[in-house]
């Protein structure tokens, strides 16, 4: 049977499980994706862009909104790629999508509250990260390479979509 509840003994009111919806984006230009990363990420570690859906936002609204908030660019087409349940540190949906930028409008704002930094990558740079193995240690000269969240995000899976696909942008947001 579907559907997880608790019942109050004491009043007999229904408690259904919260779950918040989030989108996490891969932007592209075209030719390179932009990765994000926030200061408590493991160090070298960069990821796509993610934002809770704010009440009364479509989920092309949030991706909008979060890009432009986070990094100062204007999305111009959406491709929906997967879900994925993400339970840290509560319960979150997470949907997961491709967008690109208007043409030649590439220039990142950061948004420094939000985000420690956030670049464009090219396809290569990304395909040998996506293969590293130990990502996340130290190298000889001190430094941590540049590396991408585990396979079991959806995160892993959508940076390895762009990378493996061409992906069809269909949805004007
Ligand atoms: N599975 C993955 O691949 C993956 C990748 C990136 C982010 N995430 C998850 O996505 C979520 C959002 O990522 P983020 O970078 O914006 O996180 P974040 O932790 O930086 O949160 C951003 C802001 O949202 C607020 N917030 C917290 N819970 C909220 C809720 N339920 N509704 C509305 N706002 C809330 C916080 O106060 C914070 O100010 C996090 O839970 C993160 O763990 C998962």
């Amino acid at each position: 049977m579907a559907g997880s509840k608790r019942v109050c003994s004491s009043n007999q009111i229904i408690y259904y499980p919260q779950m918040a919806p989030v989108v996490i984006t891969l932007v592209s230009d075209g030719t390179r994706c932009l990765l994000a990363r926030q200061s408590f990420f493991p160090k070298g570690m960069y990821s796509a862009l993610a934002g809770f859906c704010d009440i009364g936002e479509s989920l092309e609204e949030t991706v909008r909104r979060e890009v432009a908030e986070e990094v100062g660019l204007e999305v111009e087409r959406l491709h929906y790629s997967a879900s994925q349940h993400w339970p840290f540190p509560n319960s979150s949906l997470m949907i997961a999508c491709h967008a690109t930028v208007k043409p030649g409008q590439t220039e990142i704002r950061l948004n420094l509250r939000e985000l420690e930094a956030a670049a464009w990558f090219r396809h290569d740079e990304v395909a040998i990260a996506l293969r590293r193995n130990n990502p996340y240690t130290q190298q000889q000269n001190g430094a941590f390479p540049f590396c991408l969240p585990p396979k079991f995000a959806i995160a892993h899976q959508l940076i390895k979509e762009w990378v493996e696909k061409p992906i069809r942008f269909t949805l004007p947001v």
